[in-house]
């Protein structure tokens, strides 16, 4: 025999029952089968709101009754001929008596468990005699038979426990007296030896249909549902999730204990026990493979099988010094938890015996509490141990899988996954069979840590990266296009999956979880809501995202203030923002020692020479031992350019209008003639270099006449028209000597200066063209010839293009 069970989708509607009975129909064709039902989908659950109502003293039931009477009614007339009154007439009946019943709870004001299984029994009775009806009508050799003359139980009314014997011996008189070819059998529902109605708990009918299967001994069960077998994570919450098609039972059971909400955990032991192969399927693509669940399924390379949840669990910590080496204390722990009839879900002791956690459903929180503490009074009140201290909105997250079992590093990929993205465990456990490791974690980091261990474990070749663009100005604009240019070069050849997530100026914020349109987004920010730099950050936070990096492409002293707040977070910083950098030297070293701390890159390349690898060569010398001795360097685009391209010909303020208007300059363009800017990169390179250095500590002779730097932007552009004199005669005096103008940058023993110098040809600086940086540093190493870096040091595209090295760097970690 074959048991076939529909589970409350696939029977919700008229169209599911015929496409469910389609598939028995089909099914028939090969040998006899058991058709197990569940209510039309949502039944169960009006019938329990219809019942509390009733005894909370609320007529409302009435109302529910009524709709539920109709919703049934409108599908007998749907799936049955008008002249086939019987089944509507079945219907009339069963609503009396359902109605009578919820009258009495009404009249009552109670509702005991034993009343409650008779009541929801009515979900699986009317779907059950309306299915067998219609296989009937279709011309189907059909029986109904009632579950409860079947399945034999005790009387723990909401979960009652199956009599196997009994129910063995009452399948097999049933079928010696029906030799029907399909039989249809409401599921969920049973009765106890009195022939009182007993229930099998929520989800029950996928266990009716295993327990009919394991007393036929039946060649097969097949759980039809509405997805297509059970999934390597929750495809609610991972995209990505893909069907299982092999499974082990053990697998299976780990799975569905833990979450994978497509099969009734009790369901497998019936089958297990009997080598009964089951398949889950789904009934809407019933093409498609769904899931086998067998004793010996084909060997995958596959280490993980599938990474599953529960939400809604509470932590409880019995800990105290008194529990040390001293035997009977977690047997006492878990009777007074058993006598509650509380069920533990997770136990952890460390091996200092100092404390024993257990993880509970949270609505067991509190009477374990209570039960917990009362156990243990005489110890508490002596100090001895401390009161159960429950922590709540936590949850589990599990990598099942049997091939883990003495395969090195699953752990470790698992926990390094985790940090990498700032989830913190609370508590592991994990048994010596190896099939399961679990990790409790806040219920606020689920979505984030399933979808970073899919990504660990079941998609090597994919990684999405969420971006959180602050100030799409010159340059980050530019990283907008190039990113909308890449992205596909992205996810094929580095497995990257770049997703701007939002975009932000200092007015408007447009946000997309899903990923933004990189054409469509000047116009979209613009019309997007307003948001200040607080709301930002603490959307970056709350959406809390796997793989997360804030870019800061703006010139804000208040943007560059929220680093320490999203690195505790564990989102990356990706900035050629230059403030946090500069900024006093121990926030500075704060910021480096929280992106160690909580595994998330600072990475700001561009603040020396633009995409130049200035910081990251210095980084590589320095971490291979190397000693920087003295640098020298031209690093402001900016002055370069002028320098380079002012001869008296034209204004020089002329010249420095060029070079904002050809976006080498900062959005304030006397930061750069003042020098302020170069003093900043030097500082920063220092720093790098192993200096503990202040901005004060960096000499800065200004060549501008003071009064350029007096009043705002266009009064700095007014005197500097005025002063032109003054830039004419540093002009003449360098060219009459033979010599270039080169804003020079100079660090030695622990010592920058930063100002205006005269180079002559030959010297290493006199060659720079256009708007160039140069680096020379004189190293242990390099203690003779320099290691030069040198090329394009401003610009907003080769800006953004180090800004996306960046990205990539953090996003590859
Ligand atoms: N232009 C270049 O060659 C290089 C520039 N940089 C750095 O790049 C950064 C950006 O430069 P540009 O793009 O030229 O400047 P920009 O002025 O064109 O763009 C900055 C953007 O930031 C926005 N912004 C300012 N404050 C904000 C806030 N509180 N919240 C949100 N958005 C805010 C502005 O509205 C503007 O859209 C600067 O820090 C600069 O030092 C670094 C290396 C080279
Ligand atoms: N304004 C800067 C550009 C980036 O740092 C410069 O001119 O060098």
């Amino acid at each position: 025999m074959q048991v076939l069970k529909f589970g409350g989708t696939s029977v919700a509607s008229a169209e599911n029952i015929r496409k469910s009975l389609a598939i028995v129909a089909t099914a028939a064709e090969r040998g006899p089968v058991v058709m197990v039902v569940s209510a039309l989908g949502g039944t169960t659950d009006a019938l329990i709101g219809a019942g509390r109502a009733a005894a909370a003293g609320d007529a409302g039931y009435r109302d529910t009754l009524l709709q539920l009477a109709a919703r049934h009614r409108t599908a007998v007339q749907e799936l049955l001929p008008a002249t086939h009154s019987g089944p509507e007439g079945q219907l009339v009946s069963q609503f009396g008596e359902i109605t009578s019943l919820c009258n009495g709870i009404f009249a009552l004001g109670e509702l005991s468990t034993r009343t409650l299984d008779k009541l929801m029994s009515y979900g699986e009775l009317l779907s059950s005699h309306l299915i067998a009806a219609v296989a009937k009508v279709q011309g189907q050799a059909t029986v109904w038979a009632d579950a409860r003359q079947l399945i034999r139980t005790n009387s723990r009314f909401g979960m009652a426990e199956v009599d196997m014997a009994t129910t063995q011996k009452q399948v097999a008189d049933f079928k010696t007296q029906n030799p029907a070819k399909i039989w249809v059998v409401p599921g969920f529902i049973a009765a106890d030896a009195h022939g009182t109605t007993t229930t099998l708990g929520r989800g029950g009918s996928d266990y009716t249909a295993a327990i009919l299967a394991a007393a036929l001994d039946a060649e097969k069960l097949e759980i039809w549902t509405d997805v297509s077998g059970m999934m390597t994570a929750d495809p609610r919450l991972v995209r990505s999730a893909r069907p299982i098609a092999h499974i082990s039972y053990q697998e299976a059971m780990e799975l569905s204990h833990f979450g994978a909400k497509v099969l009734y955990p009790p369901t497998i032991q019936p089958v297990m026990q009997r080598g009964i192969p089951l398949w889950i399927k789904n009934t809407f693509a019933p093409d498609e493979y769904g899931t086998l669940v067998e004793v010996e399924p084909p060997r995958t390379p596959a280490v993980v099988q599938g990474i599953s949840s529960i939400g809604n669990l509470t932590l409880l910590n019995l800990e105290g010094s008194g529990m040390v080496g001293i035997p009977g204390f977690s047997k006492r722990l878990f009777e007074a938890l058993a006598r509650e009839r509380i069920n533990v879900i997770l136990i952890t002791q460390s091996s200092s015996e100092h404390s024993i956690c257990v993880g509970v459903n949270t609505p067991d929180a509190a009477p374990a509490q209570v039960a917990v503490d009362e156990e243990f009074a005489t110890e508490i009140a002596a100090g001895r141990i401390e009161p159960l201290r429950p922590e709540k909105d936590l949850a589990i997250v599990a990598l099942v899988g049997e091939n883990m079992k003495n395969h090195p590093g699953i752990s470790g990929k698992l926990f390094g996954a985790l940090g990498q993205n700032g989830v913190n465990i609370r508590a592991i456990a994990q048994g010596a069979s190896e099939k399961n490791i679990s990790t409790v974690i806040r219920a606020a980091d689920v979505r984030k840590a399933i979808n970073v261990l899919h990504e660990a474990f079941f998609e090597a070749t994919k990684k999405q990266v969420n971006l959180f663009i602050l100030g799409p100005g010159n340059v980050g604009s530019k990283l907008l296009e190039q990113l909308a240019r890449q992205q596909a070069h992205l996810l094929e050849k580095l497995g990257l999956q770049v997703r701007v997530v939002a975009i932000a100026n200092s007015r408007h914020c447009l946000v997309d979880e899903n990923g933004l349109d990189l054409t469509a987004w000047p116009e979209e920010l613009a019309q997007a809501p307003a948001q200040t730099l607080e709301e930002f950050t603490q959307l970056i936070i709350a959406r809390n995202l796997r793989n997360s990096i804030f870019v800061d492409v703006t010139a804000n002293p208040a943007a560059a203030g929220i680093y320490a707040n999203l690195l505790a977070k564990s989102v990356a910083i990706v900035a050629c923002n230059k403030v946090a950098a500069s900024s006093e030297y121990a926030h500075y070293a704060r910021l480096k020692s929280l992106s160690k701390e909580f595994n998330a890159s600072y990475l700001f390349e561009t603040n020396v020479g633009a995409a130049l690898p200035i910081i990251g060569t210095l980084n590589d010398l320095t971490r291979s031992g190397d000693v920087v001795q003295r640098m020298e360097a031209v690093l402001s685009g900016t002055l370069n350019f002028v320098f380079n391209n002012y001869d008296g010909t034209r204004p020089y303020a002329e010249v420095v209008r060029q070079a904002q208007a050809e976006g080498y300059t900062e959005p304030d363009p006397r930061l750069d003639l003042s020098g302020s800017d170069v003093a900043r990169k030097i500082l920063i390179l220092a720093r790098e270099a192993g200096q503990v250095m202040e901005m004060a500590d960096i000499e800065i002779e200004t060549f501008l006449p003071p009064a350029c730097l007096e009043g705002d932007v266009e009064a700095f552009y007014t005197q500097m028209a005025a002063h032109e004199s003054h830039f004419k005669a540093l002009y003449d005096a360098a060219t009459a000597a033979g010599k270039r103008l080169k804003f020079v940058a100079r660090y030695a023993d622990g010592h920058a200066a930063v100002g205006l110098q005269t180079v002559a040809p030959g010297h290493d600086l006199y060659d720079l063209r256009g708007k160039d940086n140069v680096v020379l540093f004189y190293t242990d190493r390099y203690a003779d010839q320099p290691l030069v870096v040198k090329g394009a040091g401003a610009g907003a595209e080769v800006t953004a293009s180090g800004v996306f090295a960046d990205i990539i760097r953090a996003a590859r970690l």
